[in-house]
């Protein structure tokens, strides 16, 4: 117990009221490790598609550090990690043991140099952007990428494209109430646009089940006995419960206009 006390403390907002806290956090404190929509299995075809051997690799927003490990697992020649919250970055740098580093940093403004990296990974992360931010932070990657190299993300779509508009904001607004983080999904068109718009060409898009929540995803990403110990915990914190029950009915009623989205987008020009 007391072990799993310490683990919580060093997550982001862990001092902040359960009724409050970012959504992934409150995930995270009760035991849920892979925080993003599509779960383990689109970021194992997310690393596959990026072409992650021999490349110097960015992971933007590395949050727990489980990708992180996932990346050192498929030999890129670098890692780099940047992320802005601070326990975010001592829980990667704890998760790769010094086999890169770890920067605090804004993925807006990295302060990495120019064609630095060949690869660029996000995950759950634009999602919670602003519409301008999520320019600045795609304008970032271009920038940092070497041409030919590939910005990976990994993020929450609606669907289908010609939603209209009340339906996407009604979405959008439901979202942001139950996980209390700006979460501002945006459809397939809206995504390639984003990417196109800095420059970037859409190489490849893939979908999956948006199930962040549900039992059999649960599983498969937290494995039975991590699953087990997160429904525990859940049962046993009855504000949590209520969080965690608010979250898993709006993804359920909004599921059939939800999926996880994995883009890969290329810099244009030959790579080195
Ligand atoms: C939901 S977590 C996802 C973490 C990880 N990518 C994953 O999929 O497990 C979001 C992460 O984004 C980081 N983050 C959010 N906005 C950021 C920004 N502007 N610059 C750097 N990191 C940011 C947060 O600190 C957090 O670690």
């Amino acid at each position: 117990m007391s072990n799993e006390t310490s683990a919580a403390d060093q997550l982001p907002f862990h001092q902040r009221k359960t009724e409050d806290m970012p959504g992934h956090w409150l995930l995270a404190r009760l035991g849920k490790r892979v925080l993003r929509p599509g779960g383990l299995e689109l970021t194992e075809s997310l690393l596959d598609d990026a072409g992650i051997d021999g490349a110097d690799v960015l992971e933007i927003a590395p949050g727990l550090g489980k990708t992180a490990t996932a990346i050192l697992e498929r030999s890129p020649r670098s890692y780099v990690g940047v992320d802005d919250d601070p326990n975010a970055v001592e829980l990667t740098k704890g998760a790769i043991g010094g086999r890169g580093r770890v920067l605090p940093g804004d993925a807006s403004s990295t302060g990495l140099d120019d064609e630095s990296a060949d690869v660029a990974i996000g995950e759950a992360m634009l999602t919670m952007q602003s519409d301008r931010n999520k320019a600045k932070i795609v304008q970032e990657a271009f920038r940092v990428l070497r041409p030919g190299g590939r910005y990976a993300i990994h993020e929450l779509a609606i669907n289908p494209d010609t939603l209209p508009d009340e339906e996407k904001t009604e979405i959008r607004k439901s979202l942001a109430r139950s996980i209390k983080v700006n979460a501002r999904p945006l459809t397939e068109a809206e995504w390639r646009k984003l990417l196109t718009d800095a420059g970037f060409e859409v190489t490849k898009v893939r979908f999956a089940k948006m199930a962040l929540l549900e039992p059999r995803r649960v599983i498969a990403d937290e494995g039975l006995g991590g699953a087990l110990k997160f429904v525990a915990n859940v049962l046993r914190d009855g504000d949590a419960r209520k969080r965690v029950l608010a979250m898993r009915s709006t993804f359920t009623k909004y599921k059939s206009h939800m999926a996880a989205i994995e883009v890969i987008a290329t810099k244009p020009g030959k790579s080195a």
